[in-house]
C-alpha cells in the first residue's frame, strides 16, 4: 500500500476532529502541526475548501453512491469529500493522483474494504461531473442554494425570506469565496502603513468603504505585514464597528467579550484606557499577545470574566461584541454553516439579552453602550436592541456619521452585508444612556 501525502493525512485528521466538535481552525492547527509552510497552506486550502463546498460535493457524491451519502461510513465519506474537492477545485492536482491518493487514504484510515468504492465513485465523478444537473435556480431556489450553493436549508430559507432570492444567491456566493487578507494599522495612518508595506515589498490597497483597513495583495505575507507595521489582522467589517462606535478620545472603555482582541486594539488607538475581558482564559491570552506585539500592554488591561457579572465600575463606554451565530463570517469559518443550528440561535439570543443587561449597568450616566455581532440574523441584532430599548426607557440610539453612510441604515445601526460589501457581515448599535 502506498502512503498518502502528509498533507492529505492531516486533512483527514482535521475533518475527523471537526466531527468530534472542534472548530476547523483549531482542528487544522492540531492536525497540520509540524508541516512545512507550503504543505500546510495546501492542506488548509483542502480542508477549508472541502467545508465550504461540502453541500455541493455531498450532492454530487449522493448521485454516484448507490445508497446515498448517509449510508457511508463517516471516514469513508470524509475521504470522498477530500478527493472530490481535489478533483473539482484543485487544478494543480492531477485527477489520477486525487483518486489514487484517496484510495490509499481510506486504506490508511482502517477501512480497506472501501478502497474499491472510493476508486469507483471518484472515477465516476471525474467522468460524469459535467453531466450531473443541480436543481434549477428559478424553479427551486432553496434546492439550488442548498446543493450548488452548499449551505444548509434552514439558513437559505430564512435568507430567501429576509433578503429575497437574488440577494440570498449573492450572499451564498460571497460566503463561498476565499476570504482576502486585511489588516488594520494601529497608531499610524493607513497611507503611512501602505508606504511602509511597499518598502517591505508588500502591496496593500485601501478599502473604499472601510477607511481604517488595508487589503494585502501580496499572497502569503500576513506575518511579514505585521512585522512591517503595527497592526492587527482584521476584516474591514470588524474595523468598521470600532469606527462606528466613535468613542471620544481619552475615554475609558470596557470591552466585555474581547478575545482575540481586534476591536479592543482598535479602541485603544484613540481611547484612554481599555479593559478587555472575556470568559475564555485560552482566548484571552491572544488579547495579551496582540497588545504586546504592538507594545500596547500599558493601554489594554486584560481580565478573565463572565460578561454577565462584570467586575467593573461604570465607564465612559462599553463594547459588547456579543457571542453570536457568526452567520456574517461563514466565508472565514466555512465549518460554521454546518455547525450552527436554529437551537443555537435561540440559546444565543437569551445569552445576548443577559449580557446586554449586565453591560448597561457598566455604562456611566450619559455614557455609551455599543452592542455588536458578526451575525446577519435580525433576532441577534435589531430585535435584541429594540427589546433592550423597550425595557430601558431613556436609552436611545445615538449614531454619528463616523462610519460611511453606505453601511449605516435608516435606524442608525451599522449594517455590513457580505453580499453588498464583499467582506464579512457585521451589525452594531451605538446606544446612549440617559444622563
Ligand atoms: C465575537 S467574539 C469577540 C471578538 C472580539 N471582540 C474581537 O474583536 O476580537 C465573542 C467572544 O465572547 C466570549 N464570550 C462568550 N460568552 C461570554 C460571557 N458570558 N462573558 C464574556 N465573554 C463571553 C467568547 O469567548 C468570544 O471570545
Amino acid at each position: 500500500m502506498a502512503t498518502p501525502t502528509v498533507g492529505r493525512q492531516a486533512a483527514l485528521e482535521a475533518l475527523a476532529r471537526v466531527r468530534e466538535g472542534e472548530l476547523a481552525d483549531r482542528a487544522l492547527d492540531a492536525a497540520a502541526h509540524g508541516l512545512e509552510a507550503r504543505e500546510r497552506a495546501w492542506t488548509q486550502e483542502l480542508v477549508y475548501g472541502t467545508f465550504r463546498l461540502r453541500g455541493r460535493i455531498d450532492y454530487l457524491l449522493g448521485r454516484l453512491a448507490r445508497d446515498g451519502v448517509e449510508s457511508l461510513d463517516p471516514d469513508v465519506l470524509d475521504v470522498l469529500r477530500l478527493g472530490a474537492y481535489q478533483l473539482l477545485e484543485m487544478g494543480s492536482v492531477p485527477p489520477y493522483a486525487a483518486v489514487s491518493q484517496s484510495v490509499d487514504l481510506v486504506r490508511m484510515a482502517g477501512v480497506p474494504r472501501a478502497a474499491g468504492l472510493v476508486n469507483g465513485i471518484l472515477q465516476n465523478l471525474q467522468r460524469r461531473r459535467e453531466h450531473i444537473s443541480f436543481p434549477d435556480a428559478r424553479a427551486d431556489g432553496a434546492g439550488y442554494l442548498t446543493t450548488w450553493g452548499s449551505h444548509p436549508r434552514w439558513l437559505v430559507e430564512r435568507w430567501m425570506e429576509r433578503f429575497g432570492p437574488e440577494q440570498a444567491l449573492a450572499l451564498v456566493e460571497a460566503n463561498n469565496r476565499r476570504p482576502e487578507l486585511f489588516i488594520r494599522p494601529l497608531g499610524v495612518s493607513v497611507d503611512e502603513a501602505a508606504a511602509r508595506l511597499r518598502a517591505a515589498e508588500i502591496e496593500a490597497v485601501r478599502v473604499g468603504w472601510s477607511p481604517d483597513s488595508l487589503r494585502i495583495e501580496t499572497p502569503g505575507t500576513a506575518s511579514e505585514a505585521l512585522a512591517a507595521v503595527p497592526a492587527v489582522v482584521q476584516d474591514p467589517a470588524a474595523a468598521l464597528v470600532v469606527r462606528y462606535a466613535d468613542v471620544p478620545a481619552g475615554a475609558t472603555v470596557l470591552d466585555l467579550a474581547a478575545a482575540p482582541g481586534g476591536k479592543a486594539m482598535g479602541l485603544a488607538d484613540g481611547a484612554g484606557r481599555v479593559a478587555a475581558a472575556d470568559l475564555s482564559r485560552r482566548r484571552v491570552r491572544r488579547v495579551t499577545e496582540n497588545a504586546r506585539r504592538v507594545g500596547w500592554d500599558d493601554r489594554i488591561g486584560v481580565v478573565v470574566a463572565d460578561g454577565r457579572m462584570p467586575p467593573f465600575r461604570p465607564a465612559d463606554a462599553v463594547l459588547l461584541d456579543a457571542p453570536c451565530t457568526g452567520t456574517g463570517t461563514l466565508r472565514r469559518h466555512p465549518d460554521g454553516r454546518w455547525r450552527v443550528t436554529p437551537d443555537d440561535l435561540a440559546a444565543l439570543t437569551r445569552l445576548q439579552d443577559e449580557l446586554l443587561a449586565a453591560a448597561a449597568e457598566c455604562v456611566r450616566p450619559g455614557g455609551l453602550l455599543i452592542y455588536s455581532t458578526c451575525s446577519l440574523e435580525r433576532e441577534e441584532n435589531e430585535v435584541r436592541v429594540e427589546s433592550f430599548l423597550a425595557a430601558n426607557p431613556g436609552w436611545r440610539v445615538d449614531a454619528t456619521e463616523a462610519a460611511p453612510a453606505e453601511v449605516r441604515d435608516a435606524a442608525g445601526y451599522l449594517c455590513v452585508l457580505p453580499q453588498a460589501q464583499g467582506a464579512d457581515g457585521a451589525f452594531a448599535a451605538r446606544l446612549r444612556r440617559p444622563a
